[in-house]
């Protein structure tokens, strides 16, 4: 962003609302992430019912009659973090299988521990776990794709997240299910369950084009366009994907699933990494979209995606951590981090993905791709509230030319001190309100100790 781009500009100033609102913040920054990524010195946000009703000046603001007022002096007000790929109850095989390359880590490690561990209890107290760690880290909204969706989707509800579950396809047994015709069962049950719910939407998550058939991903192609649904996939995570493939097939994956009709405007394509020029051009006149994470990416040392090229075809990014087993965290403001200064690296070119770009990846371009930049995003009037303050008032984060730059890379997560989801707060001062720290730690420790053999 140039520098004109960062002065405070006033987006939708309000004279006066006449009814109280519920909740009125003030803070000394609001970035609404809105076109131009404008920075609002001294504004507040006003929320109602659990919707934004007002982004304005803060000497605009002092007469509302509200049920409650912050003062948030030195904080900045954003959109919740949108974290759009992960396996959340992988937390508890997080240090479990480090410094292995995909297939080996996959094959050898995780793929037997969790044929051995994983269990509904399990994908609660990991889930659990996560949540945690998201809500801490500025984290509103998570995308998920992982073995009993529907227990992750009630430790969703009862913390009060907002959450994506894709639920898994496999061509192969798991714990979740016997194969295919279980698993759409299992999962379109779950969507049913959850059609009305606000916060929870159920996706397909045909796992990979490397352990689903085409007779179940076109299951996947019909069903979801008859529901309307989502479809979240790992695709062309390494090189050795994409050769497997056409060594089998003599096709690539992207364009396997192109002709089967997979590729749209509904489906995030996860990863990416290992992608020619017409592979490009085939997402991006596809209008899918990209989910970009950059530090599982790193570790299994699995490629990079082109970012810079991605981003010039106009297609929309979105960022996710992956599961804590190949990240090893799940913070979204380091990720945001990594995605900017590696893509920087891998174009040799400083202004591939600049921090505005950035956390657009992290807060709208995740709400694009999950289809819900209707609700969340932006901190706009008529969208939900979710919303997060972030306290640049610390030593490392000084001096604070511009709140975007020290967002994106100044490591700022332990500097979260509130979060607001659909107006329900959620973090209090870095005190999680609906999750029970202490507890979550006790649990992972003995679940550390079974999975070592030790009980
Ligand atoms: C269908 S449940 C999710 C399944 O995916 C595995 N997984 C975790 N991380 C990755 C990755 O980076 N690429 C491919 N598969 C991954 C996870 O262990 C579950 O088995
Ligand atoms: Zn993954």
């Amino acid at each position: 962003m140039s520098a004109p781009d960062r002065e405070a500009t006033h987006a939708n100033p309000i004279d006066s609302i006449e009814q109280p609102v519920d909740t009125l913040i003030f803070a000394r920054w609001v970035l609404p992430v809105t076109p131009g990524c404008p920075v609002l010195d001294n504004h507040a946000v006003a929320v109602t019912n659990g919707t934004i009703v007002a982004v304005l000046p803060a000497d605009r603001a002092t007469n509302i009659a509200a049920g409650e007022v912050l003062q948030l002096n030195h904080q900045v007000l954003m959109p919740g973090l949108i974290n759009a790929h992960g396996h959340a109850a992988m937390t508890l095989f997080r240090g479990m299988a480090d410094d292995y390359p995909l297939q080996t880590w996959l094959n050898e490690h995780i793929w037997p521990a969790e044929g051995k561990h994983v269990s509904e209890d399990f994908v609660r107290d990991g889930a659990g776990l996560a949540m945690a760690e998201m809500i801490r880290s500025g984290t509103t909204t998570f995308s998920d794709m992982y073995f009993f969706p529907e227990v992750t989707a009630e430790v969703a509800r009862q913390c009060g997240m907002r959450a994506q579950l894709a639920f898994p396809i496999f061509d192969f047994p798991s714990a979740w299910g016997s194969g295919p015709e279980d698993y759409f069962r299992k999962g379109l049950a779950l969507r049913d369950e959850h059609k009305h719910s606000e916060l929870i939407n159920i996706a397909f998550g045909p796992h990979a084009p490397y352990t689903v058939g085409d007779e179940a991903l076109s299951k996947v192609v019909t069903l979801a366009a008859e529901l309307d649904a989502h479809i979240h996939i790992h695709l062309h995570e390494t090189d050795h994907e994409v050769e497997e493939a056409l060594r089998q097939t003599g096709v690539r994956p992207v364009q396997r699933l192109a002709n089967l009709g997979l590729l749209g405007p509904k489906t995030q394509c996860v990863h990416v990494c290992s992608l020619n020029d017409e592979d490009i051009e085939t997402l991006a006149s596809h209008n899918s979209h990209v989910v970009h994470c950059p530090e599982s990416n790193l570790k299994l040392a699995s490629g990079f995606t082109p970012v810079e090229k991605l981003r010039a075809t106009g297609i929309n990014l979105a960022l996710g951590t992956d599961g804590a087993a190949s990240n090893n965290d799940l913070d979204m403001f380091g990720e945001m981090r990594t995605a900017a200064i590696l893509a920087k690296a891998v174009a040799a070119n400083a202004a591939a993905l600049p921090d505005t770009a950035a956390l657009e990846m992290a807060t709208l371009g995740g709400a694009r791709a999950l289809g819900i930049d209707h609700l969340v995003g932006s901190l706009e009037a008529g969208k939900q509230a979710d919303i997060i303050a972030v306290d640049l008032s610390g030593i490392a984060h000084q001096p604070v030319y511009t709140p975007v730059s020290q967002l994106v890379y100044s490591q700022v997560s332990h500097a979260v001190r509130h979060s607001w989801i659909k107006g329900r707060r959620v973090l209090d001062n870095g005190e999680l309100t609906s999750l029970d720290s202490r507890d979550l730690i006790e649990r992972a420790e003995h679940w550390r100790s079974a999975i070592n053999g030790e009980n």
